[in-house]
């Protein structure tokens, strides 16, 4: 028998930006994780919503220190994984590529497009090699509860949307915004991927927010995005984004129910026993803890 992860909920959450500040949790301690995979973005703060266990990490880092190219993704996954975090709520600021989606309005992601490039995007590699299905990359059900959350804490939620994910850290040309429409992306950012592949590959079902704050470039008749703009609208709604959290503990049910994403890497893995770097399956031992707490 695999060790099967606990029947209570344990929310990470990471915050985008202008949520450095976190959200309000009860008894609340910061703890500073090490991760094999390198540099966390900063602490993890851990605590109880009414009962409800959530540890928050802060993706950009206190005082917004690092770029969409410097975060370590892999580091910040795995340090929540090794919180025991069950389940991974990201909240990010994101343009808008749809008239319909406007800033202030939320939208659940459910899809992406990957155009990031030279991200570290996998756990896995050279001694240890593995393939997850990305095919869903949303957990439907955490998505579904995180929308219900985001629409009694009075949000305006769009249940589902595609994320285009950019490098950055510059905004797109207008010729870019008008062909990534074209190609059917809702909403664009630089943060979700890898985020969300890594936290497939850690067994951890994840959930997208976006709190809309532009409309990017799109609009020819309206001036580019500004950074100054997203963090104003940002900060306008960053309360929202609490009350969400909040709304989001009260909701869960009592039991959590396992997830088929709990078990994504059970028919992933494909180097032989013999063939497998020790090193790399060491370095593994949060992540993918639940095969090698097991065989190794
Ligand atoms: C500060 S504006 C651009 C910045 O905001 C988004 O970050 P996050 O997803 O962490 O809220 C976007 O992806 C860019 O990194
Ligand atoms: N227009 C935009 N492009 C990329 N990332 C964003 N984050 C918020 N708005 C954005």
């Amino acid at each position: 028998m695999r060790a099967e992860k606990s029947s209570h909920w344990h929310i990470g959450v990471i915050g985008g930006s202008g949520l450095a500040a976190g959200v309000d949790l009860d008894e609340a301690q910061e703890i500073a994780v090490s991760s094999p995979f390198g540099e966390p973005s900063g602490p993890v703060t851990t605590g109880h919503i009414g009962g409800v266990r959530f540890s928050f990490i802060a993706r950009h880092g206190a005082g917004h220190r690092l770029p969409p190219g410097a975060i370590d993704y892999r580091a910040n996954i795995d340090v929540l994984k090794r919180c025991g975090v069950t389940d991974v709520l990201a909240l990010s600021a994101i343009g808008s590529l749809r008239e319909e989606m406007a800033p202030g309005d939320f939208v659940a992601v459910d899809q992406f497009i990957d155009r990031t490039v030279g991200r570290r995007n996998s756990f896995f590699g050279p001694g240890m090699v593995a393939h997850v299905s990305l095919a869903d990359p949303i957990c439907e059900r955490l998505s579904r509860l995180a929308t219900a959350a985001a629409r009694l804490a009075g949000g305006n939620v769009h249940p589902a949307g595609c994320y285009i994910a950019i490098d950055g850290p510059q905004f797109s040309t207008r010729a870019e915004s008008r062909t990534y429409r074209q190609w059917g992306a809702d909403v664009i950012g630089m943060t979700a991927m890898p985020e969300a592949r890594l936290a497939r590959e850690a067994e951890l079902p994840y959930a997208l927010l976006g709190m809309v704050t532009d409309y990017d470039c799109w609009r020819e008749e309206e001036a580019g995005v500004e950074v100054s703009h997203i963090l104003e609208v940002m900060h306008a709604n960053a309360e929202l984004a609490r009350r969400t959290v909040r709304a989001l503990a009260a909701s869960l049910p009592d039991v959590r129910e396992p997830s088929p994403i709990d078990t994504a890497l059970e028919h992933a893995l494909v180097t032989a026993s013999e063939a497998r770097d020790p090193e790399l399956v060491a370095r593994l031992d949060a992540i993918a803890c639940r095969i090698f707490g097991e065989r190794e």
